[in-house]
């Protein structure tokens, strides 16, 4: 019999574990980026990342995502873990993970992306973004406030 242990799926369900970073700047403004035309979701701004790999920690896709999608190198211990969404996306269901990060090498340059822009929290609630981030924007406008 087929070991599916590797597929998240018990219950029958497929679990899609995403990771995705708010990155800070030292102005309290958040990175987002656009997702390029073609793709899933399509021009919507979203916080960069993506899914986590069969034997990855979410930590270490975080990297490499980070890696991929903007050139930027990041470490673990950066990375504080803020809020989840849980969400049913077709025929899967996302599990989407996300992080503050404040400390990072390097200058973020859309290697992926079809846009980069730096937004201050009381704009995030203006951009079209993925309908799972609604709940994950809230919360991190909510930590931004009390952090001053
Ligand atoms: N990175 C990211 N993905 C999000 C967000 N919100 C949201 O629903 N998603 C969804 C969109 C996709 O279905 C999934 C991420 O998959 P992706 O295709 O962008 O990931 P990836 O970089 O691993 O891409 P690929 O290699 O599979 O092309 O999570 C978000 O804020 N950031």
């Amino acid at each position: 019999m087929a070991d599916d242990r590797s597929e998240n799926t018990a219950g029958g369900i497929a679990l899609m574990p995403v990771v995705a970073a708010a990155l800070l700047d030292a102005r309290g403004r958040v990175l987002l980026q656009r997702r390029p035309s073609g793709k899933q979701m399509a021009d919507l701004w979203e916080f960069p990342g993506g899914k986590v790999e069969a034997g990855e920690t979410p930590e270490a896709a975080l990297v490499r995502e980070l890696g991929e999608e903007l050139a930027i190198r990041v470490v673990p211990a950066a990375m504080t873990p803020l809020a989840f969404a849980s969400a049913a996306l077709g025929a899967k269901h996302l599990l989407l993970l996300l992080y503050v990060i404040r400390d990072w090498t390097g200058t973020p340059q859309p290697l992926e992306a079809s846009a980069l822009a730096w937004v201050a929290p009381a704009a995030m609630a203006e951009l079209a973004m993925p309908p799972a981030d609604v709940p994950l924007v809230a919360a991190l406008a909510h930590f931004l406030a009390i952090q001053g």
